[in-house]
């Protein structure tokens, strides 16, 4: 494959990035990528993975290491590349989340973690309650000389681990504990590995111990380093104290290149144990240079307007940023709607959408139903109201097994796997043969210029797909049905085939997490399903309104949001002047495209706690509306 001259490469997919976007992909060093919502950070990465893979800068057999936070982020990072850049480029393009990542060291250097600190293998993964961590705090109290009762006292169920262990660097020994941290750290550390049993781990204690592990094995890390030059960050603001450290010990101090990017105004992982200071540390430890960028590619510039009200109150030397869209709306782009029961503002909201739907043309996933928590809840309250005007409701925060629903269905291999479904039910599925003939011929390992093999592979596929017709047009939807058909399919795949072609799968637990997902959700889906053309709109929500936390809205865009329950009850947890509380509302906000509903019902709560958070509103002159 020839390589393009650095000063030759253009962007492709786009027509241009933003000067400033320019300086961040073309510098040499370290960098914070810093830009306010709808700034294409998402894009920038990709495009600047193109401009290193296709000009040579990272050369075979170097790779290009993407670490996000999110499965979904790090699969449409992923899907984003491979649609940016050819084959043969993308394939040395890994994108992981940062869990995923630390687990794959873990689990393929076991052994070479120091003796002490070694789990057992295979070990279980712990995701333990506030409860359980309440108790070891309080057994761990009890336990400790009297002089560090209180500091143990003063740790908190939810910051102990992210915070307290997750900064504690381990020694290369036992703990002799000299202070409290110390003691209640080297309790909580037995916990984990649990001599005699087997250990189970939190995701802290896995990226702790990968961090150890690089620490006490200099090869390994030198290994690490070498395979990639270039470390791409994404939402940098969310980095935790434990992944942080591992950033340091592996990549510190050497020729890697580290691009953070994100945004301190959407730090909403605080409570997870995101640092505040991640980007001044990455300028400091890795020289990184800043290069803020100023364009909103996303929102209308009424919208942008109101979003800078709120940013100011988040930062006040924060940027204006230059929308590039145009306003598609008449009236107003946002509105706070005011109702005394959820019965009135279900129906209310339900009947507006419809006629909007219909009056400007728009599919309902051009609109997202946004909560702060408990998305289930709020979906079976306003879920018959939608039925009524014949909308469905999606779920998107619904857990499958270990993933939501929102990361099944971003993911490549679900996408490639319900393309092959909807060949088999149906014969002009146009978009869905060009997917799954590329991806197959990837599989195949079939290059370039092989076209005798790539024909034969590609007459093979339609030999499978025209049986898979056939047995699906004599089979009913059923769990059975579906069971086999999912065997079937995945078999031809090969799943050795997908974990070598695609580096997603073939790190982590990322392969048997989405098996499992598919399978829950594809059950589901068969269930009143009439035939798999039906089955397969549920699994892949066609004409459903996504409904989801603000935490699981971050990266997305919609034409219109609607946020439900503004008030104290669903935000309990908000203190007047909370940084993280505004920064939640400013991702919520900043979703929208064309337009943003905030819905008050007085029957859900009150608004004091929340009240500045409809003063940035008012103050922003958008309108409250009795409905
Ligand atoms: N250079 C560009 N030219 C045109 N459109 C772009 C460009 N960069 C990004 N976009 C589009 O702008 C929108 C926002 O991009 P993206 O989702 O990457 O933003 P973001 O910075 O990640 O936002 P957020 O932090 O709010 O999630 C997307 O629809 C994307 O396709």
């Amino acid at each position: 494959m020839r390589l393009i001259r650095p000063e030759d490469w253009r962007p492709s997919g786009i027509d241009d990035l933003e000067p400033e976007a320019w300086n961040a992909l073309r510098h040499e060093g370290s960098a914070c990528v810093v830009a306010g919502p709808g700034a294409g950070k998402t894009e920038f990465l990709a495009q600047r993975a193109d401009y290193l893979l296709e000009t040579g800068l990272c050369r075979a057999p170097h790779r290009v290491l993407a670490i996000s936070f999110k499965t979904d982020a790090a699969n449409n990072l992923a899907a984003r590349v491979r649609q940016r850049c050819p084959p043969e480029f993308a394939n040395r393009f890994v994108s992981v989340t940062f869990d995923a990542f630390t687990k794959s060291l873990v689990d393929r250097f076991l052994n070479a973690i120091p003796a002490d600190w070694r789990p057992t293998r295979p070990y279980e993964i712990a995701f333990p309650k506030h409860k359980a961590i309440e108790g070891f705090l309080t057994t761990a109290r009890l336990h400790a000389p009297p002089e560090w009762h209180s500091e143990i006292a003063g740790y908190g169920p939810s910051n102990f681990e992210p915070k307290v262990v997750g900064s504690y660097r381990l020694p290369m020994g036992p703990i002799a504990p000299q202070n409290a941290a110390e003691f209640a750290v080297a309790r909580w550390w037995a916990a984990q590995l649990r001599p005699g049993q087997t250990s189970s781990l939190t995701f802290v204690g896995i990226n702790r111990l990968a961090e150890l592990l690089l620490r006490a094995n200099p090869y390994i890390r030198r290994a690490l380093v070498a395979t990639y030059p270039f470390v791409f960050v994404d939402e940098f603001q969310d980095t935790t104290y434990a992944q942080y450290d591992f950033l340091l010990s592996a990549f510190h101090g050497g020729q890697t290149v580290v691009t953070g990017v994100g945004d301190d105004k959407q730090r909403i992982m605080v409570f997870a144990g995101a640092r505040h200071d991640a980007f001044q540390r990455l300028q400091t430890d890795f020289g990184g240079a800043r290069f803020p960028l100023l364009f909103n590619f996303r929102s209308s510039p009424d919208l942008v307007a109101i979003q800078y009200v709120v940013a100011r109150a988040l930062d006040p030397d924060a940027a204006p940023t230059v929308a590039q869209t145009v306003c598609q709306v008449d009236g107003d782009v946002a509105q706070v709607w005011t109702s005394q029961t959820k019965e009135a503002e279900a129906a209310h909201l339900a009947q507006w959408i419809a006629n909007d739907m219909v009056s400007r043309g728009r599919a309902p996933r051009d609109y997202a139903l946004l909560v702060k928590q408990k998305s289930d809840e709020y979906e079976q309250e306003v879920a018959g109201a939608f039925a009524a005007h014949g909308l469905q409701i999606r779920n998107e925060s619904h857990a499958l097994g270990k993933t939501s629903l929102q990361d099944l269905l971003s993911d490549e291999l679900t996408r490639l796997a319900i393309s092959i479904f909807r060949l088999g039910a149906t014969r002009r599925a146009p978009a869905a043969w060009q997917l799954v003939a590329t991806s197959v011929l990837a599989l195949r390992a079939v290059g370039n210029h092989e076209d005798a093999r790539a024909t034969r592979v590609e007459a093979e596929l339609t030999a499978f797909l025209a049986t898979l017709r056939t047995d699906m047009a004599a089979t009913a939807p059923s769990k059975q049905s579906a069971l086999d058909f999912i065997t079937r399919i995945f078999d031809y795949l090969d799943l050795d085939a997908i974990s070598r072609t695609y580096p997603e799968y073939g790190v982590g637990d990322l392969l048997k997490i989405i098996l499992e997902a598919f399978c829950i959700h594809l059950f589901a889906s068969v269930d009143g399903a009439p035939n798999w053309t039906a089955c397969l709109d549920a699994f892949e929500g066609v004409n459903q309104i996504p409904m989801m936390t603000v935490h699981k809205s971050k990266g997305l865009e919609f034409d219109t949001i609607i946020f439900l329950g503004l008030d104290d009850r669903a935000w309990w947890a908000h203190t007047p002047g909370d940084p993280e509380g505004v920064a939640a509302f400013f991702v919520a906000l900043s979703r929208a495209k064309q337009r943003a509903i905030f819905a008050f019902c007085q029957q859900r709560g009150q608004r004091n706690n929340v009240a500045e958070l409809y003063q940035l509103l008012t103050a922003a002159g958008v309108p409250e509306i009795a409905i």
